[in-house]
């Protein structure tokens, strides 16, 4: 609702109420018609403030009336008649303004922000497009290229850069409420002509068309299949090329088709699935509302390589006194080297300046004396893991969170090194550390729910989407990778190659295909994986047995590279090959199309074509399938802490849900049936064998993902 009262005599205050981001629900559009009208009416009131409730302005549109049949006024014609209006109306921002909030304040004559205010249009996040007019006010008011920026890519500014765009009029430190009453009275009489966006023409930009042209090139590219960045560039060339009305016309078109399509309804379904995650709870019982995490005011970080840099710069960010180990030398230069520039590009890409960080230097473990909450980020082997927790156990004082980087390695067999096993959590970081948004946080058994409350709260401090996961190998998002990876080899040994393998997959909207991706990490990695789980072994690549393992099917496709010291990237050398080792841009390998030929020569498959529907299905359905043994498993606690796990882990398009909300798109009973054949053709991929929760989900009618937990509850009290 909005609440009504008149102040200082003559200004009638609307106070916007729908805790906690007072979104203009129907409820909400509803209050501000009825309190503005009466405002206006009200001969004592000579001018109009409107402001939120609780120290927030506007968190837009109610994003959960998306799926509803939306009743009550338009936002449209709401802020229409705010900018007619005779009388002058500020807008008094604090905390969040956004997208529809933006919108409503952008109506107003006037803007004032505290200094704490964060305002944009983030709407493109959501498949959408700000269709209140922000599309066609916001270039008016600050020009086509900060307007296209800030659209296209749904950043938040803070006060200070909105009052250096002109989106706000003044920035504040003092009471929001008062100094816009104050502010207002200033401006009460003076013309308001001159204060309504709509009227303004768009800033003239030379060579408009070129523009335009350069930004929709460089939109297309990074939205990898999205539609709303190309919609919100369209909208955008309206507003400064046709008059306002018909500009808000397209405007309005252009929402239309954004509004009902799936990538909208995936783009909300992982906003609200973000939030989901965050109240976490475990087979143990322990909860996010029950647990109580312990402060963290101390970290260390063990072992200094890519991954242990990255660690503890986003530790240290959040303003923590980090000490970090290594015990080499070499390697201890060479971050303390790094580290610097590392925070200064940080502090850069985040929009903060520099501040002073507290990170303290050791090659002796012993500096950690004193630390609540060790990450152990040494090189992935389980004996040496072993041997630094037995140290950190001996070392620490009562009480440490003794916690492990592993990708994959049993976080129950490292805990029971210790004396303390319930202080004890796998927190999961993925390269680079410091950059990437995803933290898997890994229980065991014995992990106490205080152990899991720390590195969830811990996560969300270093601005990570943590998600508490099970131990098992490669926990959720390392182990659906394997059969996907899988079906990838088995591509090519039936006539694929790494370039349409990866095209089918760039297409679907990965910004990189699996090909590309293992030649980025390096095929190494997966290569000492394998012969730890006892799949590669050396010499074990040829011959007739080459390609069965353990009585399953097996490409030693990787393997075989390895052998040959290609490891990607750092080499040079890989699936592609790249200009000089540490080369980025991957090109087509004639060697490799060749050693294909004469792989599939020396085991006696013939090559055929393979469509890219099949590249997909094979791929995704396999990882799919794995999605569900592990929510039957109990290892991940629903479908939403899978998807956001591979939105923000690995590159899966955020405007296609996630993996399990995609199958929810494609349709269950479309999947199963498409394993149950891939599985028919090749019975010696169990991965390709349908999981028994995907049958029971079929059976049981394929309801829609929020009502899987429902079906996976049962499962379990089955068992
Ligand atoms: C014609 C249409 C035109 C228009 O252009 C379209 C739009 O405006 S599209 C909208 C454009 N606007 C956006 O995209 C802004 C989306 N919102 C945000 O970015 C952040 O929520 C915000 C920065 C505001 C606060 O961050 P924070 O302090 O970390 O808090 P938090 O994030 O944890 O949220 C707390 C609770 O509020 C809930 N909720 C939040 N917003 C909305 C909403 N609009 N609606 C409904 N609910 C919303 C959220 O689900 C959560 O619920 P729960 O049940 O407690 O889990």
């Amino acid at each position: 609702m909005a609440q009504y009262s008149l102040v200082a005599g003559s200004v009638g205050l609307i106070t916007l109420q729908n805790p906690p981001v007072n979104a203009l629900s129907a409820v909400v559009r509803k209050g501000i018609v009825s309190t503005f009208e009466r405002a206006l009416r009200d001969p004592k009131v000579k001018s109009v403030v409107i402001c939120g409730q609780n120290g927030v302005f506007c968190g837009g549109a109610d994003i959960k009336e998306f799926g509803t049949n939306m009743s009550g006024p338009p936002l449209v014609p709401m802020i229409h008649a705010i900018e007619a209006a005779d009388k002058p109306v500020v807008a008094a921002i604090e905390g969040s303004a956004l997208g529809g909030g933006l919108e409503l304040a952008l109506g107003c004559h006037y803007r004032i922000a505290h200094s704490n205010a964060r305002l944009g249009l983030p709407e493109v996040s959501l498949g959408l497009l700000p269709a209140a007019g922000g599309t066609q006010r916001l270039p008016r008011l600050i020009g086509i290229p900060a307007a296209l920026d800030l659209i296209t890519t749904g950043r938040h500014v803070t006060a200070a850069e909105a009052l250096q765009l002109g989106i706000v009029d003044q920035v504040t430190d003092h009471k929001i409420v008062d100094e816009a009453v104050k502010f207002v009275l200033s401006v009460a009489g003076k013309p308001l002509d001159a204060r309504r966006i709509s009227t303004y023409p768009c800033p003239p930009l030379s060579d408009l068309d070129t523009v335009f042209e350069m930004v929709m090139q460089k939109v297309r590219q990074r939205a990898h299949g999205a539609i709303a960045p190309i919609a919100c560039v369209q909208a955008v060339q309206a507003a400064a090329t046709l008059p306002y009305a018909q500009g808000m016309e397209r405007e309005k078109e252009l929402m239309a088709t954004l509004f009902t399509s799936g990538q909208a309804r995936s783009m909300q379904y992982c906003f609200f699935a973000q939030r989901a995650v965050s109240k976490w709870s475990i087979p143990s019982g322990a909860r996010w509302d029950t647990s109580m995490p312990r402060p963290v005011h101390k970290a260390a970080v063990i072992g200094l390589g890519t991954m242990g840099r990255g660690i503890t710069v986003a530790l240290a960010q959040t303003g923590l006194s980090v000490v970090a180990v290594e015990t080499q030398e070499k390697q201890l230069m060479e971050a303390k080297q790094a580290m610097p520039g590392m925070l200064e590009r940080g502090a850069r890409r985040r929009g903060v300046s520099l501040t002073l960080h507290k990170i303290t230097y050791s090659r002796d473990i012993r500096a950690v004396a004193d630390v609540d909450l060790v990450i152990e980020a040494v090189f992935e082997d389980m004996a040496l893991k072993k041997k630094v927790f037995q140290q950190l156990s001996d070392i620490c004082k009562p009480g440490t969170f003794l916690c492990t980087n592993t990708s994959g390695l049993d976080v129950d067999h490292l805990a029971s090194q210790t004396c303390n096993p319930e202080l004890v959590v796998g927190m999961h970081f993925f390269a680079p550390a410091h950059v990437m948004k995803l933290l898997e946080v890994v229980y065991g058994p014995r992990s106490s729910p205080q152990a899991v409350a720390t590195a969830m709260q811990l996560g969300k401090k270093m601005g990570k989407v943590s998600v508490a996961v099970g131990n098992c190998r490669g926990f959720v998002g390392n182990r659906m990778l394997k059969p996907y990876v899988e079906q990838a080899f088995f591509l090519l040994e039936e006539g694929a190659t790494p370039e349409q393998v990866d095209g089918a997959l760039e297409e679907f909207g990965f910004s990189m295909g699996v090909f590309k991706v293992s030649d980025l990490s390096g095929l190494d990695v997966g290569w000492r994986v394998r012969m730890a789980d006892g799949f590669a072994e050396p010499g074990a690549s040829s011959g007739p047995s080459a390609r069965v393992r353990q009585g399953r099917r097996y490409s030693p496709l990787g393997d075989l590279l390895c052998e040959q010291g290609r490891f990607g990237q750092k080499t040079g050398q890989g699936w592609y090959q790249y200009d000089k080792p540490g080369g980025r841009v991957a090109r087509s390998d004639p060697w490799l199309h060749s050693f294909l030929a004469e792989y599939r020569t020396r085991h006696g498959l013939v090559a055929r074509r393979i469509d890219n529907q099949e590249v997909l299905e094979r791929c995704l359905y396999a990882l799919i399938n794995e999605g569900f043994r592990i929510l039957e498993d109990g290892i991940a606690a629903g479908p939403e802490d899978i998807d956001l796990i591979y939105v923000f882990g690995y590159g899966w398009p955020r405007h296609r849900g996630g993996p399990m909300f995609y199958a929810g798109m494609v349709g269950l009973t479309k999947v199963l049936q498409r394993l149950e054949h891939y599985h028919q053709a090749h019975p010696d991929v169990p991965f390709m064998q349908p999981c028994s929760l995907l049958r029971r989900l079929v059976a049981s009618g394929s309801p829609p993902v929020h009502r899987w937990r429902e079906v996976i509850k049962k499962v379990h009290s089955q068992l």
